[in-house]
């Protein structure tokens, strides 16, 4: 029998298609592993920020993650947004049972600012969460709280990723530059080197979704057994050519995930 890789999000939800799950099957779909996801929050949200949250029971979560877990493979999972310390908890619980690497994009507010998770469960992802990774994907402002330390610089971000690792224990680190200016360049430590990956700044406002479809990339390529380098290379490349290509749809960021759209003609 063919083999299929498989990939799980653990995340909330975007009803306008640009960020969260649906960033992250559309991701997942177009890298060609089989998509799965375990709903966190249902966010009523579109380009122009958060109109509102609902938090899905914590009975819900588990019973959903058990629903995947006991019955389909899972060769590599994500997690997005957690709003609360009970559902990390819950999360935590089950991560142990799931034997794939876990990528944290440790998503704490939407492009547009609006909060997506409670401010006391920051300190529970940084010191519960953290130490389960394969890796964390912060951008600027993410690293800044992980390490409690102000990131203005390139060195600033490798050091970064650097105290990530040894200081908080993640299995590695990727601390993105989309918030500095000039080069998009990201800084990837797993441990032992650092490696940097970079592409021209694309001058748009269409951002909405760009963590969510990079570390989803990076799962589904590690879904697909590509060391963490290669996956990160490929997801690099991939997350620039979805900014590229992002239509300018919505009043706020539009979403960037729609470059295989226009590269196969089917849109007006
Ligand atoms: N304007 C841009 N042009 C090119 N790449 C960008 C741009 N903005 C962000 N990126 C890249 O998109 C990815 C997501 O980064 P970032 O915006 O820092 O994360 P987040 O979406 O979590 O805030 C990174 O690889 C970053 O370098
Ligand atoms: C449910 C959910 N999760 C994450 C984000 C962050 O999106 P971005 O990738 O733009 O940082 C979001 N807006 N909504």
């Amino acid at each position: 029998m063919e083999k299929v890789a498989c990939a799980l999000t653990i995340a909330g939800t975007d009803p306008s298609g640009g960020a969260g799950i649906h960033a992250d099957l559309k991701t997942f779909q177009e890298l060609k592993s089989y998509g799965m996801s375990v709903i966190t929050s249902v966010v009523a949200q579109n380009t122009t920020g958060v109109q509102a949250l609902h938090h899905v029971p914590l009975e819900m979560i588990e019973q959903q993650l058990y629903s995947v877990i006991s019955d389909m493979p899972v060769h590599a999972f994500k997690t997005g947004m957690i709003a609360n310390i009970d559902m990390m908890k819950v999360i935590a619980k089950k991560i142990p049972s799931i034997a794939a690497p876990y990528v944290m994009d440790p998503v704490m507010v939407a492009t547009s600012g609006d909060p997506l998770i409670e401010e006391q469960a920051r300190d529970f992802l940084r010191k519960e969460l953290l130490p389960l990774t394969a890796l964390v994907t912060p951008n600027i402002p993410e690293a800044e709280f992980l390490i409690g330390r102000k990131v203005e610089t390139t060195d600033d971000m490798k050091k970064a990723a650097r105290s990530i690792v040894h200081d908080l224990g993640a299995g590695a680190a990727l601390v993105k530059g989309g918030h500095l200016d000039g080069e998009a360049v990201d800084f990837l430590y797993d441990g032992t080197t650092i490696y940097s990956f970079s592409a021209k700044r694309i001058n748009t406002k269409n951002t909405h979704g760009t963590g969510c479809t990079y570390s989803a990339a990076i799962t589904a390529y590690l879904s697909q057994r590509l060391s963490l380098y290669e996956a990160v290379d490929k997801a690099k490349h991939f997350v620039t050519k979805a900014i590229k290509g992002a239509f300018p749809i919505g009043a706020g960021n539009g979403p960037t995930n729609h470059w295989a759209i226009r590269e196969k003609g089917v849109f007006q």
